[in-house]
């Protein structure tokens, strides 16, 4: 089988083949949104499928968005509060995210950009374990992927610290496991 990194380069150029976009919001996200949620998003980088419909429509319906602050690849990220026309600064990665002091949230619902996906809700990310400790320590948020239809892989082997996903949004389908 193709290891892990390999892989990883392939979905890579995959996704970027594809090139970026605004992904279409998914009606069940519209229906699970409620006022005073706070939903973890992210702003794209390169050809990651764009959520910033979601984030509009979350607003819309009176959630609160946050978004991760990455300092680097060993410390865990934190999702801190955003709103609607703030500034954000560019950190590790060339990422846009809140200024550090922003306060910090427990997410809901966990909008997650994924390098590659498997419809049993497995999922391929950045390898630094980002997203993986987000998920062991918000183990009651909504875990939602977002990738575009071209990164799906027939089957990815999940690792013992794997949480899996919930869901899955692409441009074409909502896939739940
Ligand atoms: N938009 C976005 N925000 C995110 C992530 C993400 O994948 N995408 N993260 C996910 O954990 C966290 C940041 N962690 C990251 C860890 C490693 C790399 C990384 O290795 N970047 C490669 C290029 C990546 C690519 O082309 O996909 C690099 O810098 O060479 C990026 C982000 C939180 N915020
Ligand atoms: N709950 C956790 N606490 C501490 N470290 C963790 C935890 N979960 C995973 N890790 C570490 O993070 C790394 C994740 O690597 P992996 O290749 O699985 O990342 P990934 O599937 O691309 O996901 P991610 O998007 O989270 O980076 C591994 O080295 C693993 O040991």
């Amino acid at each position: 089988m193709i290891d892990k990194r390999a892989l990883r380069a392939r979905m890579r150029a995959i996704r970027d083949a594809h090139g970026p976009g605004l992904l279409p919001v998914a009606r069940p996200f519209l229906d699970r949104l409620l006022p005073g949620q706070i939903v973890a998003a992210y702003r794209p980088l390169g050809a990651e499928a764009d959520p910033a419909l979601w984030v509009e429509a979350a607003l819309h319906a009176g959630a609160m968005i946050a978004l991760p602050h990455v300092v680097d690849r060993a410390s865990p990220i934190r999702f801190l509060r955003w709103s609607d026309g703030q500034d954000l600064s560019i950190g590790a990665f060339g990422l846009h995210q809140p200024d550090a002091h922003a306060p910090e949230c427990v997410p809901d619902i966990i909008l997650t950009p994924l390098v590659g996906f498997d419809r049993r809700g497995n999922r391929l990310g950045q390898g630094a374990g980002h997203y993986d400790r987000a998920f062991a320590a918000h183990r009651d948020a909504w875990r939602v992927g977002i990738a575009w239809s071209v990164q799906e892989v027939v089957e990815l082997k999940p690792d013992d610290w794997d949480v899996p996903l919930h869901a899955i949004a692409t441009e074409s389908e909502w896939i739940t496991p």
